[in-house]
């Protein structure tokens, strides 16, 4: 496949390196003792809070498994075009897809990224090739979803509801989870070039391991940093919909994906979200006992993604569409709204 330009995107090789990125121990997690738990939990909310980005480990997802999958995905990008040609050109909402950049028809601009995504939740969709594909993302897919719902649980009780609250709300026994294969070919000589742009994941959890090549970056406190996994983890992304149901107290974080100069990247994620059919609001519990009350109206997930989709992406502009803008009244709005005694 010719590799296009690589777009310029300004600030990109300013990385930092930085050490500091939370890291959640499942063992203690949900084994622990409850004064253990507890720490847990609050460690959890101020990784949630602060940072919507961290790491999980004692995550008991079987590096075999993570292995094979990645391998897999790897197979399926080296397979010929004529291949892949029925999920190429694939629409936003079309259970397969193969392709080049985020949405190649609104980028204008093709990205340094090759991509395999596949619904996997309630039904599993899976190319028919390679051969060993359904079997291992079958169980990729099933592992890591049991993780992200128990990891719900568990976020759902640091903002100090029922475990099972957000489950109820967004109606998880029927989620909606995605499997995504990235394959960011190096980039040569074209330093500081970004295999996709800044953006907030969609969904509610997403889970990412990469192949050791380093490129993802989060911002933190408006500054972009290199996140560096400890050997066997998983980082944990929060998606515009746990900003939504939390009513922003837990911000989907921003991030983006650098390619390497001289060493392909890949990096698979597993993300899950709402039942497609749930409206997505704010907890009403949460929002009662927040000062502005609720900060985003509802939207039915399957819109909210479609949206977010066929977008060009632009940061966390989709929860635009959502926000609650209310008008701050000035010192003449208030003296009219309000009689006043004279
Ligand atoms: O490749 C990465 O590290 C990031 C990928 C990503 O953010 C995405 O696919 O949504
Ligand atoms: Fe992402």
């Amino acid at each position: 496949m010719a590799r296009p330009d690589c777009p310029d995107f300004g600030d990109s090789a300013g990385a930092h390196i930085e050490d500091g990125i939370p890291v959640v121990d499942l063992d203690v997690l949900f084994s622990g003792d409850s004064d253990q738990r507890s720490a847990a939990i609050r460690h959890l909310g101020r990784a949630c809070e602060d940072w919507g980005f961290f790491m999980v480990i004692n995550h008991g997802v079987p590096e075999s498994l993570q292995g094979a999958t990645m391998d897999a995905c790897k197979e399926l990008f080296s397979l010929p075009a004529e291949e892949k040609a029925e999920y190429m050109d694939a629409a936003p909402m079309d259970p397969v897809r193969v392709g080049t950049g985020f949405n190649s028809a609104v980028d204008g601009a093709k990205l340094w990224r090759d991509y395999l995504k596949m619904f996997a939740h309630p039904d599993l969709h899976c190319p028919a090739k390679p051969a060993n594909l359904r079997g291992t993302a079958t169980e990729y897919a099933t592992r890591t979803r049991g993780l992200m719902l128990e990891l719900t649980a568990a976020i759902s009780e640091s903002l100090g509801l029922d475990g099972g609250r957000i489950a109820e709300a967004l109606n998880l026994e029927r989620c909606f989870q995605i499997l995504v294969g990235n394959h960011y070919p190096p980039a040569g000589p074209d330093v500081g070039a970004i295999g996709l742009p800044t953006h907030s994941d969609h969904g509610l959890l997403t889970l990412l391991f990469q192949n050791g090549v380093d490129g993802l970056q989060v911002k933190h406190s408006g500054e972009w940093l290199l996140a560096k996994p400890v050997p066997g983890s998983f980082f944990v992304i929060a998606g515009d919909q746990l900003e939504i149901v939390s009513n922003g107290r837990y911000k989907a974080v921003l991030h983006r994906a650098l390619v390497d100069g001289e060493q392909a990247r890949m990096s698979f994620l597993s993300l899950i979200g709402p039942c497609l059919d749930a409206v997505v609001e704010p907890i009403p519990e949460l929002a009662r006992e927040a000062p502005e009350g609720a900060q985003f109206r509802g939207i039915k997930y399957m819109e909210y993604m479609e949206h977010q989709q066929s977008n060009r992406l632009k940061e966390n502009a989709a929860l635009d569409i959502v926000r609650v803008h209310r008008e701050i009244l000035t010192r003449e709005d208030s003296l009219n709204s309000y009689p006043v005694d004279v």
